[in-house]
């Protein structure tokens, strides 16, 4: 599409942290709550950022908390539909919605310019991908999908993201391994653990 003007932001931080056991948002990442490191990594990319959680985080309390439309967290998709009725309700005349998961903290700093200039129509959803691998959560989503989603959401399907996007025409867009001096990184990379988190750490000073 020609012109793309920043669409607002929504980082999804509504789920269970079951595995890391605690909330993955407020964690520390070399000193920094986890969801400093995305805000750092998407705001400049955005209009506007939120944050997808029951309640504004103490990590984060300038950003406005969006909670998820469908309360009893039903998936990353409850979170997606969120992102498209925020942005067409708090920013009318939006045509789109940037979403990133809030354990990826070192997102692509061309992440939404890349994602737009993929998109070929008003349509079509992007989506990154990297080492061979779709990160369904990452996206640029038409906000006009709301509908369909939420009826789709409705008849009770298994809300895998992916099986959402089977529906939809979809562009993917490869983003690189970064290299560090720490090895190669995958820009996606993403924290559900302790152990995770802890590997993280060695990327911090090229990140
Ligand atoms: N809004 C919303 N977001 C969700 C929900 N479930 C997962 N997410 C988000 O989707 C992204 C990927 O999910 P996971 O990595 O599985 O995160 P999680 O569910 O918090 O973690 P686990 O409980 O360990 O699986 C993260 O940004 C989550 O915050 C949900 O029910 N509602
Ligand atoms: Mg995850």
């Amino acid at each position: 599409m020609p012109s793309f003007p920043p669409p607002p932001g929504i980082i999804l931080a509504g789920g269970k942290s079951s595995r890391m056991g605690t909330n993955k948002a407020e964690v520390l990442l070399g000193g920094l709550p986890m969801i400093a490191h995305v805000i750092r990594h998407l705001a400049p990319q955005v209009s506007h950022l939120s944050v997808n959680a029951p309640a504004p985080l103490a990590a984060a309390p300038d950003l406005p908390a969006v909670p998820d439309v469908i309360p009893g967290q039903g998936g990353p998709l409850v979170g997606i539909l969120t992102a498209m009725r925020y942005a067409a309700s708090a920013h009318p005349g939006t045509t789109h919605v940037v979403t990133a998961s809030v354990d990826s903290p070192f997102l692509p700093l061309d992440l939404v310019e890349r994602l737009a200039s993929a998109l070929p129509d008003r349509d079509t959803i992007a989506i990154a991908d990297s080492a061979g691998e779709m990160h369904p959560i990452c996206g640029l989503w038409p906000v006009h999908l709301a509908d369909d989603l939420e009826r789709w959401l409705a008849l009770g399907e298994k809300a895998r993201v992916k099986a959402f996007l089977a529906r939809h025409p979809v562009r993917l867009v490869d983003f690189p391994l970064v290299e560090t001096t720490a090895g190669m990184l995958d820009p996606f990379l993403n924290i559900n653990s302790p152990d995770e988190l802890e590997r993280a750490h060695r990327f911090l000073e090229d990140a």
